[in-house]
């Protein structure tokens, strides 16, 4: 399905992503790991033609995907749809029209400037909304939502493209535990439903090992670890992250794994 080559990209001196190699051959949740800096966004933001590839290839189904220009980039950036720490929605327009800018790439230039969308396209992004649970502020402005409720309207614009492939780049590093349960659980939910590849830059462990198939250990920029959960071991997240014995896994925990106890405590 996904096969990434031999990848690299330079910032001048500095290798951000180096021959990095690794195929996803069946539809998966993928978390990748690592410290600050060791490439998990360029790496993301490569698959996404975001950042061009200095060397190496990205191929999804057979097509060479590293290379493209223009519309084909466009197209293949709808199939690949991409979300973002810090949400990246208009703040002062309405959810429903953030979530309709999903179909930015398959509409005239014409339609885009008087904000003309399709009966049908509100239809569907009503029917997205309701779905991740915020149908209910569609009208609202997307400034007025919570932090975990403008991620689920990200997450609506991306599903709005359909993609094949869901990235993304630390999608609740800006959130609290309630609300990073509650993005995992739609992107999980979307990946287990839908069948869609989900690929998420983590910076926590317990939420890689509670919601992924399978998880890439990154650091300075080459792929250090690539298993399951379960390999995951604290000895090898330490090599990951570069630390000593005074590694703690507590200072990588979003707490969605207390929440989860906590809530089970209760409902006991
Ligand atoms: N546009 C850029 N120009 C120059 N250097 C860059 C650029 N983007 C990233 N880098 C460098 O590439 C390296 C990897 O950065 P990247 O953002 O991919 O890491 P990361 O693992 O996503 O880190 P974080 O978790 O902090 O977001 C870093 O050394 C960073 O400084």
């Amino acid at each position: 399905m996904l096969r990434i080559e031999q990848l690299t990209k330079r910032f001048g001196a500095n290798a951000a992503v180096d021959n990095v190699s690794f195929t996803i051959d069946k539809t998966a949740m993928i978390g990748v790991i690592g410290a600050s800096g060791a490439g998990k966004s360029t790496l993301l933001r490569m698959i996404n033609r975001l950042a061009d590839a200095s060397e190496g290839t990205i191929a999804f189904q057979g097509r060479d995907v590293t290379r493209l220009t223009g519309s084909a980039r466009r197209k293949w950036q709808s199939e690949c749809a991409m979300i973002f720490q810090q949400f990246n929605l208009v703040p002062r327009m309405d959810v429903v029209s953030n979530v309709l800018h999903g179909t930015l790439n398959r509409r005239s230039t014409f339609s885009t400037l008087f904000n003309l969308y399709p009966t049908e396209d509100i239809h569907t992004a009503i029917e997205i909304l309701d779905r991740l649970g915020i149908a209910d502020h569609a009208p609202k402005r997307a400034e007025a939502l919570s932090g975990g409720q403008q991620q689920r309207v990200a997450i609506a614009r991306a599903l709005m493209q359909d993609p094949q492939i869901i990235l993304a780049d630390e999608p609740i590093a800006s959130l609290d535990p309630m609300n990073a349960q509650i993005v995992m659980d739609a992107l999980r939910r979307i990946h287990e439903e839908d069948g869609r590849m989900v690929i998420a830059n983590l910076h926590t462990l317990d939420t890689a090992r509670r919601y992924c198939d399978r998880v890439i250990g990154m650091r300075m920029g080459r792929v250090v670890f690539d298993g399951t959960p379960d390999q995951l071991t604290t000895g090898v997240a330490r090599d990951i992250y570069g630390a000593g014995a005074e590694f703690s896994e507590a200072a990588t925990s979003t707490d969605i794994n207390a929440l989860a106890e906590a809530r089970h405590a209760v409902t006991a």
